[in-house]
């Protein structure tokens, strides 16, 4: 089976093409891909596939590292955007890719970054999932003893958002995994920490659900724009700093979609025994 491995901003991704070759990936495979010591290594494992919708160019397919089949990936679908066109999957350089949350409309750019629609981001507790009575703007969550107040926002996937006045010293290794496996969550969820420069800048580290802290993470960086937005405390275009590199995005409110741009890079081509 050939695959070809990406990054963006260091978050990083096994692409395969679905469409032109017999794929069969089951739990145990995608773990043995995503393995650092005994596979190829990543952090999400992208499918291109036929699409099921008319509309639509391409559907993809993203499994985190713990083989978890998930809704949206933004990172990867930058990066799934550039194999499409490279790989004359696709006409042009603008296209829609169908995912299992919104269709995410790209458009590979001259400079080589590519910019995605990355849809509107649901707030309403149930569509997250999120165990709440009711939407607020922020959340108290009790977690290692301490409530912590939190935003959730879903992007297709959930994420919740919490402010930090430094993310260098935030407790992203204590807190990561207590709140991604915290019970108000049945899906789990991504834990970002965000902290806000100004009302055009913020800094982003993610604990991504199944994979745990990674460079970057595309959809977490539009639910910490929203989330510093709904609070107040951003305007509509805001620069997103992560430990791989930086996004920009820019979200004009409620019931608009968030647009991220970013850049897509094809690292190696490679074959793997067997399907
Ligand atoms: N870990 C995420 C999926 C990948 C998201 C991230 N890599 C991105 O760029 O959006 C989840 O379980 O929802």
């Amino acid at each position: 089976m050939r695959f070809t491995k990406m990054q963006g901003l260091g978050n990083d991704f096994v692409v395969i093409d679905g469409i032109r070759q017999r794929v069969a990936l089951d739990t145990a495979m995608i773990r043995r891909l995503a393995d650092r010591r005994y596979g190829v290594g990543c952090d999400q494992v992208l499918v291109a596939e036929s699409p099921t919708h008319p509309e639509m160019d391409v559907r993809y397919r993203i499994f985190n590292a713990d083989g978890t089949e998930v809704e949206h990936c933004g990172n990867g679908v930058r990066c799934l955007a550039l194999f499409l066109h490279d790989e004359g999957l696709v006409e042009g350089r603008e296209f829609a890719i169908q995912t299992d949350a919104e269709p995410a409309v790209v458009r590979l750019l001259d400079d080589g970054q590519v910019t995605v629609n990355m849809g509107a981001p649901r707030l309403e507790p149930a569509e997250i999932p999120f165990q709440a009575a009711a939407r607020q703007t922020l959340y108290p969550l009790d977690v290692d003893g301490e409530t912590l107040q939190i935003a959730a926002v879903s992007m297709g996937n959930p994420h919740a958002v919490l402010q930090v006045e430094d993310v260098d010293t935030a407790p992203v290794e204590r807190l990561g995994p207590l709140i991604e496996q915290h019970s108000a969550f049945p899906k789990r969820v991504n834990a970002g920490f965000m902290q806000v420069v100004d009302r055009g800048h913020l800094r982003l580290r993610v604990f991504e659900r199944g994979v745990g802290e990674t460079r970057a993470c595309g959809t977490g960086a539009c639910a910490a724009m929203v989330a510093g937005r709904v609070q107040g405390l951003l305007d509509d275009e805001a620069e997103v700093a992560l430990t791989g590199g930086k996004l920009r995005l820019r979200w004009a409110g409620e019931g608009e979609p968030v647009w991220m741009t970013g850049p897509a890079v094809a690292v190696f081509q490679g074959e793997w025994p067997g399907s």
